[in-house]
């Protein structure tokens, strides 16, 4: 996006310039916190601090340090080193204030004891970085949570909020942007007191509005406590992240609090048919919680979200889907209200699903009170759904059509590959993609099998195997495909182990003809690999691309053309 260059590659360093400092008191009443003075002091309660941070690494002069239970740590470990950094307080919970009281340098600071520290320091963030003042002169704040498609959909609404003339921010998988900031993330969801900061930042640069991306684990990490969204939208919920919720139940539920008044005014929700249980839970969640009035519920097809004459709350799709075309390699189509209001709407790019996520968006800035007549001429003149997403169904060549893209669960598998599937008998579809190391296993052959099923050719190669065997990776998901193929229900006619991953891919390209489909998944926009915690430089466009250059040049004419 333009006009934003990275000045820092830290989101957890950017802070806002214009902070009132706040008492330690305050905030210990605030949040119900039991104020300690461990060393020497007069006034602890009086001590201001201006910036918070929960890592001893990113601590600023006068900030409060939150020393929180981790996995590995428990961050009162590093409370010297936040000291030594001139943090001026410090929140922990009591097996933290334990380890400060036996810790061998005295900590002379005043510190804040609470039950849940973790999930008190949204609130502490929000009231230091005041991201939200109550005189309504905050951004006007959109969240996207779902499986799949939040980042394409982050990135939807950033568009045609900015086809509407607003100045805005983003923070999600691939970057944020914050005034003249645009710095690569490292999370989807950043840590509370960054969530907060950036929040501030944006506001104090004159931006007006603000999409993010609002994973599970920063809803179960309490990344985004203390916020409170004017719309949030949810796309879908399909198998993924079970290491962390370990049933689809407990997924569904940590997603579902985004729902409820404490933390948006209004919702949009995605069911994609009669069948999609989720999303139907989560229609009824959200009109049961926020009010019926506060809620559009989007049918992709059919409509049964509930019982029309059992009341409102229970009444079916607000939003149709109508007229769906094919415009170039994405679609043009109408949402139609039960009201008779519509709009129509297009989206260059490829895949159904992105048909249902450039749905929500639009819905969304709809929902946040923009008038239908002012959305449907900034659709129109200017074509906002039609934006590159870095690394999402990201076309790179034609003859072959070539796509780098991230799908890197099941679901979005098996729809990523249907996406670039070329019309019956006009070729073949040419998949290269891994598993991820130390993340969800069950994964592994359910993704060998989708891309057995509906590919023709499978490249089993590498993702991000951390700090396990790759090659152990790669025949579990090698498994799933030869399961399928046994059971005689593969489409695939071929399927290859190559590693590493470039060679894969120009492996890929070799094999194309020039009406195949080779598409690249897993990886997206990620420049590095890690493997056995080392980064190794790799992005998976540039090698597509270089992989069509080189047969460009010893085939004909017209053959891998790069976009
Ligand atoms: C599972 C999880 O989310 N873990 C997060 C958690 O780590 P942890 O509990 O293991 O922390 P720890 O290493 O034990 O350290 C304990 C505390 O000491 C602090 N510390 C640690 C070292 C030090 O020198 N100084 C210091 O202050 C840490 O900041 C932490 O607060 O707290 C850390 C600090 O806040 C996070 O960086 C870390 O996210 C890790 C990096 C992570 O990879 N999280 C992923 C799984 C994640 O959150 N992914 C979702 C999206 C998933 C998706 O949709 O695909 C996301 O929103 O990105
Ligand atoms: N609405 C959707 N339904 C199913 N799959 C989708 C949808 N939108 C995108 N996808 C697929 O999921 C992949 C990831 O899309 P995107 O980055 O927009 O989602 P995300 O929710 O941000 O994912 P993550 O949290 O893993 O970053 C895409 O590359 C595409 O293959």
């Amino acid at each position: 996006m333009e006009n934003a260059q990275a000045i820092t590659t830290d989101a957890a360093l950017l802070r806002p310039g214009g902070v009132s400092a706040v008492s330690v008191g305050s905030l210990a009443s605030a949040i119900g916190g039991q104020l300690l003075q461990l060393a020497d002091s007069t006034d602890p309660g009086g001590v201001e601090v201006t910036g918070v941070s929960l890592d001893s690494r990113a601590i600023r002069p006068d900030d409060l340090y939150a020393a929180l239970p981790g996995a590995r740590f428990h961050g009162a470990s590093f409370a010297a080193a936040a000291l030594d950094a001139g943090a001026a307080a410090v929140l922990t919970d009591s097996t933290g204030a334990d380890l400060l009281r036996a810790s061998e340098t005295p900590v002379t600071v005043p510190v804040v004891v609470a039950a849940d520290a973790r999930a008190a320091v949204g609130s502490v963030a929000a009231r230091v970085y005041a991201s939200q003042p109550a005189d309504g002169s905050g951004l006007s704040l959109f969240a996207v949570t779902g499986t799949n498609g939040k980042t394409t959909t982050t990135y939807f609404v950033n568009s045609i909020l900015r086809a509407l003339g607003e100045t805005t921010g983003l923070i999600g998988t691939i970057e944020i942007l914050a005034g003249d900031q645009r710095i690569p993330s490292k999370l989807t969801t950043p840590e509370a007191p960054t969530v907060h900061s950036l929040l501030s930042v944006m506001r104090e640069s004159g931006m007006t509005a603000a999409s993010m991306e609002v994973s599970s684990h920063a809803i179960e990490f309490h990344r985004v406590d203390g916020i409170r969204y004017g719309v949030a939208g949810f796309t879908n919920l399909t198998q993924d992240h079970l290491d962390l919720h370990g049933t689809m139940q407990a997924y569904f539920d940590v997603k579902a609090q985004l729902f409820t008044p404490e933390r948006t005014e209004r919702a949009v929700v995605v069911v994609a048919d009669d069948d999609d249980a989720w999303g139907i839970a989560m229609a009824r969640h959200a009109r049961a919680q926020l009010g019926a009035d506060n809620v559009d519920v989007f049918a992709m097809r059919g409509g049964v979200v509930g019982d029309r004459e059992s009341g409102p709350e229970r009444r079916g799709a607000d939003w149709t889907l109508h007229s769906l075309t094919r415009r170039g390699i994405g679609h043009a189509f109408e949402l139609v209200h039960r009201d008779g209001r519509s709009l129509r709407v297009s989206t260059g790019l490829p895949g159904v699903f992105n048909v249902a996520n450039a749905a929500l968006a639009t819905l969304m800035v709809l929902s946040s009170g923009v008038a239908l007549e002012d959305l449907q001429r900034a659709l129109d003149q200017h074509d906002p759904l039609t934006t590159d997403v870095p690394g999402r169904m990201q076309l790179i060549g034609t003859q072959p059509t070539a796509v780098v893209d991230f799908a890197h669960n099941p679901d979005a598998l098996a729809r990523a590959l249907a996406a670039v599937d070329p019309p019956e008998g006009d070729g073949r579809v040419i998949l290269v993609f891994g598993a991820t190391g130390e993340r969800d296993k069950t994964k592994r052959p359910l993704m060998g099998e989708i891309a057995a099923r509906e590919a023709d050719v499978v490249i089993v190669s590498d993702d991000d195997p951390h700090g396990e065997d790759p090659s152990t990776i790669r025949e579990e998901v090698m498994a799933g495909a030869q399961a399928l193929i046994e059971a005689g229900g593969a489409r695939a006619t071929e399927i290859h182990q190559i590693a590493p991953r470039s060679v894969a891919i120009h492996s890929a390209v070799r094999m194309a003809g020039r009406n195949d489909s080779v598409i690249v998944a897993g990886r997206g926009h990620e420049t590095v690999q890690e493997i056995a915690g080392v980064d190794h430089p790799l992005d998976d466009r540039a090698e597509l691309r270089a992989a069509l250059d080189e047969m460009r040049h010893s085939t004909q004419e017209g053959w891998g053309e790069t976009k």
